[in-house]
């Protein structure tokens, strides 16, 4: 939901969850419908490439805080690209995925995270880049260190997986929900702190704005 700066916010109905905007981008066939399946369903089976989006919900219990995913799973395939750009918008994260043995699928990676530079303030969305099909290491033509260096260059989370194996798959999209929520946390704080700094300046009393969680 825009706010009026602009920035996309979580939304929640009272005593639900915050619900967060996930939207996963990448070349075709590097497994981002399998990433999204195998952590929604547990599932892994070929299916024909994506025809301009799939969508799924998932609700993400982080123990004392819990939120709500809505993963948005773009199609790969060239001539869906620009149509891709409507699906990022209002994003609050993005799984940029490639495949460990494909390079132009690194490269087209760092592609997207182009695109989302000029959509997003820098630290507006969270990011992580995602090196799919780690059980085809024999195959590897983008190393680990490669993909490290790229993402800390870019101040991006990291991670490799295998949706085939299930292998990381549930760590990836916790470790996005977990840094949703602490920036959420710090968003929060600050309209606080602005709310406390107007009340000291003006006098009567202001309710913060805040999601129910
Ligand atoms: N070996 C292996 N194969 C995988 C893995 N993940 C996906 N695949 C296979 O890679 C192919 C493409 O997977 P998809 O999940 O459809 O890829 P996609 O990125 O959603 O493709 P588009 O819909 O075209 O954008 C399928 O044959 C999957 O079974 C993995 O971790 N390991």
């Amino acid at each position: 939901m825009a706010q009026a700066d602009g920035m996309p916010q979580p939304r929640a109905a009272p005593g639900q969850p915050c619900v967060f905007k996930l939207v996963l981008l990448g070349s075709g066939s590097v497994g981002k419908s399998s990433l999204a399946l195998r952590y929604v369903k547990n599932d892994f089976r070929s299916a024909p490439p994506t025809v301009g989006c799939a969508f799924f919900t998932k609700v993400v219990d982080l123990g004392a805080e819990s939120l709500k995913l809505e993963i948005w799973d773009t199609a790969g395939q060239e001539k869906y690209h620009s149509v891709c750009h409507l699906y990022f918008r209002g994003a609050n994260a993005a799984l940029l995925v490639y495949d460990i043995t494909k390079k132009d699928s690194f490269h087209k990676a760092q592609q997207w995270l182009q695109d989302l530079e000029k959509e997003f303030c820098p630290g507006e969305v969270v990011l992580m880049l995602v090196g799919n099909k780690t059980d085809l290491s024999a195959e590897r033509e983008v190393t680990l260190q490669e993909g490290q260096e790229f993402a800390e260059s870019k101040r991006l989370l990291f991670m490799e997986t295998s949706a085939k194996l299930n292998h990381q798959v549930t760590e990836v999209f916790s470790a996005v929900a977990r840094e949703l929520l602490q920036r959420e946390g710090d968003r929060q704080g600050q309209a606080r702190r602005g709310d406390a700094a107007v009340v000291l300046k003006e006098g009567p009393a202001r309710q913060a704005k805040c999601c129910a969680r």
